[in-house]
């Protein structure tokens, strides 16, 4: 990739890219960020310790057990004064539960100032080596994370660092600028969640938006809680998120969903892929903790061990997380995209289904542009909830982009750049301290307030800027 890599002498503006897992960073007219780092998890942390555990409960092995299992949650939570069902829920539904759970507590962000000052502290100083003074610092708004996060960014930009311009850029619009069109549909792959907009001749369509539950972290967690079945006597309890991250990058893969209905056919063939090993480096002292290993009797033998994954779950993890079974209602990729595509006008939907921008991380899962595009078609195939948008079938056109995708948002604001920066989407040092030290909604209320404005237009005739 770095023979690739164009990098300009225009070092007059910094491109953050602040991610929930990764921070994308870099100088204005590069065709990359020069650094993708961890966005420190105490960052997010308070949100992070709300994550409800799973309980481990034996699975009731049959009505009469589960009923009584019922009976007991139901009085469990009534004692409790918690809103559990009582029911005995499967480990899939737990699990997505929790997500909704982790979005609602980003809410509950504190001492985000402090976390956010060591942080930045550390991009300036360690990471980019800048003087900052005279720079216009380009922010990739992800308008799905709460806006206090953006008004103490702007805070420490303005205050501390003495920042002059900071410019925001929508960053589920920002990969459409690379395809060089107007019209697409971005579908962005993070880490909590899957943003799905239609843009439209420069518009990106808000009220067409779809969100879906699918990302990075709910691959890591079932991948985690395959595991813990899987190596029964590796303790997987404290394995990290970098742990994680390196198993699925190295040893998962999404197969074809007609290669893996396969493995799922009955039983037997369910145990046959359990059983069918991956060859793996890593070795279990990498997971396990120290002090677990001392506790052990058998700490030396463990400590050798290989960590052996099987098939079922270098591919389960990664199906499950992305295209989960849409009559349980679980999060799935391809249906959001069709469900998104539903709520735009047919000619609109035409015109961006010609053009499907995949970007985020998730889509260099290996095996990923394959599996989805399978999965879209049927979808639309077998799925009478999205039978209205058939006739797209032979629209359908992902754009591939030879750039990785986890930083297609990033390069976007760089071309952002190099055209004509629209001063509407700059706040300044003094337009910020007249508005309360709050970084003003310019991409929520402002795209209502176009809206409105384009039918007024028209009645009169005017045209509408254009947005992006
Ligand atoms: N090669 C890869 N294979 C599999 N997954 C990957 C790969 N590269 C990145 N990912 C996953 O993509 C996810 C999202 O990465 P990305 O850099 O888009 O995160 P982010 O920008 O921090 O997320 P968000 O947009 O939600 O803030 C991560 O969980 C990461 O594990």
């Amino acid at each position: 990739m770095d023979k690739f890599r164009i990098r300009s002498n225009d070092k007059s503006g910094i491109i953050f890219d602040i991610g929930i897992a990764y921070t994308k960073i870099g100088f204005t007219g590069d065709n990359g960020p020069i650094r993708i780092i961890r966005t420190p998890s105490e960052l997010f942390s308070e949100f992070k310790d709300k994550i409800p555990t799973l309980r481990n409960r034996k699975q009731p092995s049959d009505f009469k057990e589960a009923f009584e299992e019922g009976e007991k949650r139901l009085t469990e939570s009534q004692i409790e004064g918690n809103n559990q069902l009582p029911l005995q829920k499967s480990e899939t539904q737990q699990i997505y539960e929790q997500e909704t759970f982790v979005a609602n507590s980003l809410q509950n962000i504190q001492n985000l100032y402090e976390k956010l000052d060591i942080f930045l502290n550390q991009l300036f100083y360690y990471e980019l080596l800048q003087k900052l003074t005279n720079k216009i610092i380009y922010i990739c708004k992800n308008h799905l994370i709460p806006h206090e996060f953006y008004d103490k960014l702007g805070a420490i930009l303005f205050n501390k660092y003495e920042i002059t311009k900071i410019q925001f850029v929508l960053n589920n619009s920002l990969p459409l600028y690379i395809t060089g069109q107007l019209s697409g549909l971005v579908v962005e792959c993070g880490y909590y969640d899957t943003q799905i907009t239609p843009i439209y001749e420069g518009f990106p369509l808000m009220n067409c938006l779809i969100t879906s539950k699918c990302g990075g972290y709910l691959i890591n967690k079932f991948l985690k809680n395959y595991l813990l079945k899987d190596n029964t006597n590796i303790n997987f309890q404290n394995i990290d998120f970098l742990q994680l991250e390196d198993i699925k990058f190295k040893y998962c893969k999404l197969l074809l969903k007609n290669q893996e209905d396969q493995y799922n056919i009955n039983e037997e063939m369910i145990t046959k892929s359990k059983q069918t090993l991956i060859p793996t480096s890593l070795i279990a002292s990498q997971i396990e903790q120290p002090v677990q290993l001392e506790k052990s009797q058998k700490s030396q033998q463990i400590h050798q061990q290989k960590i052996q994954l099987s098939y079922y779950t270098s591919t389960k993890s990664l199906s499950q997380g992305l295209f989960g079974n849409v009559d349980s209602d679980e999060p799935n990729i391809a249906y959001s995209i069709l469900q998104s595509l539903q709520k735009c006008d047919p000619s609109v939907a035409i015109k961006v289904s010609k053009n499907i921008i995949i970007s985020g991380g998730v889509a260099s899962t290996r095996g990923f542009y394959e599996r989805l595009r399978q999965e879209v078609l049927f979808q639309l195939d077998n799925n009478p909830q999205v039978h209205d948008v058939k006739y797209l079938k032979k629209y359908l056109s992902f754009t591939r982009i030879n750039y990785p995708p986890n930083t297609l948002p990033w390069i976007g604001a760089s071309i952002v750049n190099q055209l004509n920066p629209n001063e509407k989407y700059c706040i300044t040092i003094e337009k910020f301290r007249q508005n309360s030290s709050v970084i003003p909604d310019i991409f929520g209320n402002d795209y209502v307030y176009m809206l409105n404005q384009t039918s007024k237009d028209q009645e009169q005739g005017n045209e509408a800027d254009d947005i992006i």
